[in-house]
């Protein structure tokens, strides 16, 4: 090692491969292609200090254009760059302009990506010059437009983009591991270039916002969510790390499409599935130490509790689709009192949806209304009431019930549809969490609104597609009354003369 620092430092060449070629002709075979076969692998490695052309293609340090004079002789640039030195905050405006004339979202979460990590080449109207790989300027842009770019890089476009994920993909962002690397995951997680890990962001792929089953193409939410760890937390980006677990998918069209860029299998299930897991959890610890976040993200219901509660006492972990959106969803509520009027145990609460989100957010609820009133929870519970796809939770439901569920199932007689069940619980605040699209009807709407002079209506599925409803079927059909926030965010809507702005309730 000390001589290769030694032979760096004095500016002679550490690629030299031995033994020495003997290709004749005078040209050596420096980086060993004459070697390299496909049986014979040889490493194309390079110990390469990032200036010049390299610098300008490393996301991480490239700053285009706005490289000063400075450090245009510093880093051996001089020529490479056109000589015009422009301020970021010029490179900021074009680049804006620049994906302005968008007009298709997806496009525009390309020329993002594209700007954080190289992303992708195909560009109809932008050229390659005019997107650059640039992290800084990515962030900075984040940064400075949250309101407009976050729908692009995460839901609602993010939804779209792992769906597509397979035709659009260029260059690898994150870490994949798979089925493939078991026994190996310590090894795959050194070949992250980065040491410092303070978060990772990791999904098997198995339930992708209200999108279902998308495998090894989920990818595009843990980059999303870490996008925003920086952008709105100040997280390093080296410090962040998505991953995403393959372990096959079940969904028909992924396996049959030729551009499917995971593993093409059913997905592993049981011990195979949960062997897979441990490895992994115990990598992440002894590479990264004890005080790695590991954030589970759009893991299906039936292996995200579990992960949860196996792993809590052993990794410092959070599931953001159970526990973020129940922090979320309980700081919307409490906000929204100020419109609604009434104190937390004043209301009624009644969810489309018991799953990950739903049981979540109905717990941290009952917990909140226990802790301000001084009741067991046991008590507060039953201001609580869910829904799922067979119906009311209730009490005669009780042994077939998933585990998350089973708190949930207050004494009623079975109710079979949500309608029904407004039209007898009575909620004065209704959530939809089933991932289900237009499930919250005009009937529905207005049902709850024959109840109360000021509903409060959260359509939290994602992505937008999957809204129970939108926030302009939340106010015409609530005539103006409802009050509205959904995950997925929705434009502002003129009602009879008055503009109504809805709120975004997203565990970012
Ligand atoms: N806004 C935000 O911050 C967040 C939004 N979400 C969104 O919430 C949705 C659900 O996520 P999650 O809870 O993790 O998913 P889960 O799969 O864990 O839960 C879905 C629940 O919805 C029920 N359901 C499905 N279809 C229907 C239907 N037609 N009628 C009634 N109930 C139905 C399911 O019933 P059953 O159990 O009987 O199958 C299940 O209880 C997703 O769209 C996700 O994007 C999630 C996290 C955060
Ligand atoms: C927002 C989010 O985490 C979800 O829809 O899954
Ligand atoms: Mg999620």
């Amino acid at each position: 090692m000390e001589s290769t620092l030694k032979a760096l430092r004095e500016g002679e060449s550490v690629l030299d491969l031995s033994p020495r070629s003997t290709v004749s002709g005078g040209v050596e075979d420096v980086y060993g292609e004459d070697r390299a076969t496909e049986d014979q692998l040889v490493t194309p490695w390079s110990f390469s200090v990032a200036s010049g052309y390299t610098l300008l293609r490393d996301p991480q340090y490239n700053k285009g254009l706005a490289f000063t004079e400075k450090e245009r002789d510093a880093h051996y640039l001089r020529g490479l760059l056109p000589p015009t030195v422009v301020s970021q905050q010029l490179q900021e405006k074009q680049l804006m302009n620049n994906i302005r004339q968008y007009q298709v979202p997806l496009q525009k979460y390309m020329a993002m990506m594209e700007l954080q990590a190289g992303f992708s080449t195909h560009h109809d109207k932008i050229t390659q010059h005019e997107i650059e790989t640039n992290e800084r300027l990515f962030y900075k842009l984040l940064v400075d437009n949250v309101e407009e770019l976050l729908p692009i890089v995460y839901t609602p476009t993010v939804g779209e983009a792992c769906q597509k994920y397979g035709s659009i993909f260029k260059r690898p962002q994150g870490l994949y591991i798979s089925l493939k690397e078991k026994g190996k995951i310590l090894e795959v997680l050194k070949n992250w270039p980065e040491r410092s890990i303070q978060v990772i962001v990791v999904t098997d792929g198995e339930r992708i916002l209200g999108l279902g089953d998308l495998g090894c193409q989920g990818m595009g939410i843990p980059v999303g969510k870490l996008a925003l760890y920086t952008a709105l937390g100040g997280l390093r980006p080296s410090a962040c790390l998505p991953i995403t677990i393959d372990v096959g998918t079940n969904n028909e069209n992924l396996l049959n499409d030729e551009c499917y860029i995971g593993l093409r299998q059913k997905r592993a299930t049981g011990q195979e599935y949960s062997e897979l897991l441990s490895e992994f959890m115990a990598a992440v610890k002894q590479n990264y130490g004890e005080k790695v976040l590991v954030q589970f993200e759009d893991f299906a219901n039936h292996n995200a509790f579990e992960l949860l509660a196996k792993y809590g006492t052993s990794h410092l972990v959070f599931n953001d689709d159970i526990q973020g959106t129940a922090s979320v969803v309980l700081a919307g509520v409490v906000a929204a009192l100020k419109l609604i009027g009434g104190t937390l145990a004043d209301h009624t609460f009644l969810f489309l949806g018991a799953g990950e989100a739903g049981t979540g957010i109905a717990e941290l609820i009952a917990l909140e209304m226990s802790k301000q009133t001084k009741k067991p929870i046991e008590e507060t519970r039953k201001k609580i009431w869910l829904v799922d796809s067979k119906g009311l939770i209730v009490g005669s439901r009780q042994n077939s019930l998933q585990h998350f569920k089973k708190p949930w199932a207050h004494d009623h007689e079975p109710v079979g549809t949500l309608l029904e069940a407004v039209k007898v619980i009575k909620p004065t605040v209704l959530i939809g969490s089933s991932g289900v699209g237009k499930t919250f009807t005009k009937e529905v709407i207005e049902a709850v609104s024959s109840i109360n002079e000021k509903p409060l209506v959260m359509a939290l599925s994602n992505p937008t597609s999957q809204s129970e409803c939108t926030a302009e079927e939340a106010y015409q059909w609530s005539e103006g009354r409802a009050i509205f926030a959904s995950g997925s965010p929705f434009d502002p809507f003129e009602y009879k003369g008055k503009v109504y702005y809805s709120g975004q309730v997203l565990n970012w």
